[in-house]
């Protein structure tokens, strides 16, 4: 990879599950220190993406193309913390990898950010839903990381989790320069978050539009006429790829 800026490049890959074709010559770019989003609906392919560019899956052809050997951590849909292991240990366990299982000031600034500060010790078992992600968030940055892949991290989250690991992700990627690919089908969440935004359309087409949201991530508000303008925008990408269900209307009056 030539271009500095790049941390991680998808060049026509393709892939299919059996007879399934998930994937057809996709390319996507994700450049240093943004947070790079990929929206799109539900079967579109964003996990089978978020696979292939971690390296957890490989493709049927095509090249992941990454710059510097870049450190990558993780955030699944559903956390994925060691149940017999409590919250600080689930941290050190991960920092052991990269010889950082010192780094005790790390660990007490994340804790701290994540309000989890008096529940090091508890066991995954012993926290809510919206903390345990909040746990699989700051053990992601625990390794800092150079690019954190974020799956659908707050999918089944409230709204004040969401808000407030919104703030967590946005203030340590801003200060820490961190890269950040984050996937979602929420186009709310996209645009509150993003530097850069990859709408997916459905069955193998590709990216379907590129979107670069410039105004500062703390001053964003979706009110805001401009970032409401680009949520309109997503919104009628989304309303063509939702299927007409108008054939129905007479048979559900007439058999209701
Ligand atoms: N291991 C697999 N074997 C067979 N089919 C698969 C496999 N993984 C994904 N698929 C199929 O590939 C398509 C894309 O799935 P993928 O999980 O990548 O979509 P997604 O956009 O992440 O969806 P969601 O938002 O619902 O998680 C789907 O039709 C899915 O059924």
């Amino acid at each position: 990879m030539t271009e500095k800026n790049k941390i991680l490049e998808l060049k026509s890959i393709n892939k299919s599950y059996q007879k399934l074709r998930v994937l057809k010559d996709f390319n996507l770019e994700v450049n240093q220190g943004e947070i790079c989003c990929l929206l799109g609906p539900s079967g579109s392919g964003k996990t089978t993406i978020f696979r292939i560019a971690s390296g957890l899956e490989s493709a049927d052809s095509g090249r992941v193309e990454k710059n510097n050997d870049p450190r990558f951590a993780y955030v699944f849909q559903n956390p994925r913390l060691l149940p017999w292991k409590t919250a600080v240990e689930n941290l050190i366990f991960v920092q052991k990898n990269y010889g950082l299982e010192n780094e005790t000031k790390l660990r007490d600034l994340l804790f701290n950010l994540s309000g989890l500060e008096d529940f090091k010790d508890a066991y995954p078992h012993e926290l809510s839903g919206g903390m345990q992600q909040r746990l699989e968030l700051i053990r992601a940055f625990a390794v800092k990381p150079d690019l954190v892949f974020l799956d659908e991290p707050f999918k089944s989250l409230d709204m004040k989790t969401k808000v407030n690991l919104r703030k967590l992700i946005s203030l340590i990627q801003a200060e820490s320069g961190i890269t950040i690919f984050l996937i979602t089908h929420d186009p709310e969440e996209a645009l509150l978050l993003a530097d850069r935004i990859y709408i997916l359309a459905a069955e193998a087409e590709g990216i379907k539009k590129e979107i670069k949201i410039e105004k500062p991530r703390e001053k964003r508000k979706i009110a805001d006429p401009q970032l409401y303008q680009q949520l309109e925008n997503i919104m009628d990408i989304f309303t063509d790829l939702v299927s007409d269900l108008n054939y129905a209307v007479e048979d559900i009056r007439s058999l209701f």
